[in-house]
């Protein structure tokens, strides 16, 4: 397939070169414009497109034809853009990032080459980063399990079929890949809809409360029981109880369970009558259930009786597209609760949003999104206002060096030490070189080994800060 590039500028011995040696690829086919106005009035059919730019900016005598740069911008927002340059003041520079230039390149004898290259990079990047996110569809509600990676339509078809019967359902996944949603789904769908949907999550539970919790208790059972109080089970009488982290159930409530399980009646605590009940059951765990029976803290019995239809949701790193998928419903949903401008995610962002590794999963990306939608301000979204966190290992000692203090953040909140994340110590490093050189962003860039842009457009999303003269 072509890949359409717009070459504009006036006719030089570069712009000849240039032309020369893009032509060597048969894949590019490059088109010439005199001027930017003139590439303004061409209008291609859609296949034929640009994927990139190139401006020659020494053709402009005094500035650079902003209003044209800006409005070609915002005809082709997807397309990468290059201006060409012999020499650049700081502020041109930062006012073309501002205005959506992709880079610039410096006119020199390794120029045509870094261009040849930026190309290639820009190309191979995922096809998912450049193309518009996959729309979600169009009934998008808070509560649907969204996604089209094919282990999600398995669970969706999983779902329909336990709506069917009230076996009992048991989820797996990691934290926050949806496994109450699941849980949910499967109520909705079924004919116990009209009932109640009670979850309840064993961990999060003190322990001497839980069996009074899940079976209730009578009038005078223990200090304190001044009433009788039904328990989860009979709440959910008719409907689904979703018990949550079930491989925290202790073992002597395990073995109650267990035999409230096999007679369907339930004994509150402190009484002797045996209470009936009518409930489906849905059962999750974040952990490795069948190992946890091998290690003798899950009653092997148990575990078969509560198997029932087993449900895997798969961790979202897992899920390729789905997570741009999903995080563009994300924004969506929030953007219009907030009354904020829905924004797309820039191709960086996407690339950003596809790279990371989700440890909190879906709760995650959704929060990381949300907060995305809060910081932007351009466009888009972009790659710089996704603030993934890094959390600390386990064992880690909180770190005390100087770049750890240095960083906004450090302080202890809520009595618990901040462990900076990544991107905190890098902009901490950036800043301290920064205010090293005087803000020098060419010497500071220099001694970074990242590039110039990269520090001007922390600058000017805030995140850097220049020192006062
Ligand atoms: N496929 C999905 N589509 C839309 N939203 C989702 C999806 N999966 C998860 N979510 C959302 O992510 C968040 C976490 O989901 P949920 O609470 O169901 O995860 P969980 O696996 O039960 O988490 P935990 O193990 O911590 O209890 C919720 O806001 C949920 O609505």
């Amino acid at each position: 397939m072509h890949y359409h590039i717009w070459l504009i500028g006036p006719d030089s011995s570069y712009i000849t070169r240039l032309c020369h040696r893009l032509s060597l690829n048969p894949d590019y086919l490059v088109r010439r414009f005199t001027s930017i106005a003139l590439a303004q009035t061409y209008r291609p059919a859609p296949s034929a497109a640009p994927e990139a730019l190139i401006l020659d900016g020494d053709g402009h005598t005094d500035a650079l034809p902003w209003r044209l740069i800006q409005k070609m911008r915002e005809r082709l927002p997807k397309t990468v853009f290059y201006v060409l340059t012999s020499q650049l003041e700081s502020a041109t520079e930062a006012e073309m990032l501002r205005r959506g230039v992709t880079d610039y390149i410096e006119k020199d004898s390794a120029s045509i080459e870094r261009l040849w290259q930026a190309l290639a990079q820009a190309r191979q990047r995922p096809a998912a980063a450049q193309a518009p996110a996959p729309t979600p569809p169009p009934a998008a509600e808070a509560g649907q399990l969204l996604g089209e990676h094919s282990s999600i339509q398995q669970v969706r078809e999983l779902i329909t079929k336990a709506a069917r019967t009230t076996i009992t359902v048991s989820v797996s996944g990691e934290t926050g890949t949806g496994k109450e949603l699941v849980a949910q789904a499967i109520h909705a769908q079924s004919g116990r809809a009209g009932r109640p949907f009670v979850a309840i999550n064993m961990a999060a539970i003190p322990r001497e409360l839980l069996e009074s919790e899940l079976f209730g208790h009578e009038k005078g059972a223990f200090t304190g029981a001044l009433t009788r109080r039904v328990g989860r089970f009979e709440e959910a009488d008719g409907g689904t109880l979703f018990l949550d982290e079930i491989a925290d159930l202790e073992l002597p409530l395990q073995a109650k369970l267990l035999r409230v399980l096999q007679e369907r009646a339930i004994t509150r605590v402190g009484g002797s009558q045996p209470v009936p009940f009518d409930v489906r059951l849905v059962v999750a765990t974040h952990r490795d259930l069948a190992a946890e029976v091998h290690a003798k803290r899950f009653r092997e019995d148990l575990y078969y009786r509560l198997l029932g239809l087993p449900i895997e949701l798969p961790p979202l790193r897992n899920r390729g597209h789905d997570i741009l998928l999903l995080a563009t419903a994300f924004v969506q949903s929030f953007s219009r609760l907030n009354q904020l401008p829905t924004r797309p995610f820039s191709p960086e962002a996407r690339q950003r949003l596809l790279g990371y590794t989700y440890p909190g999963n879906v709760r995650e990306l959704k929060a990381v999104v949300e907060l995305a939608a809060v910081l932007a301000e351009g466009e888009h979204i972009e790659a710089s206002d996704i603030p993934f966190r890094t959390l600390p290992a386990a064992a880690q000692p909180a770190t005390t060096s100087a770049v750890a203090t240095a960083t906004a953040g450090a302080k202890p909140t809520n009595g618990q030490p901040h462990f900076p994340s990544l991107r905190e110590q890098t902009l901490a490093i950036m800043q301290h070189s920064l205010t090293d050189l005087h803000g020098d962003v060419v010497a500071a860039a220099s001694r970074l080994r990242v590039g110039r842009s990269t520090l001007y457009r922390l600058i000017q999303s805030g995140h850097l800060q220049l020192p006062p003269n």
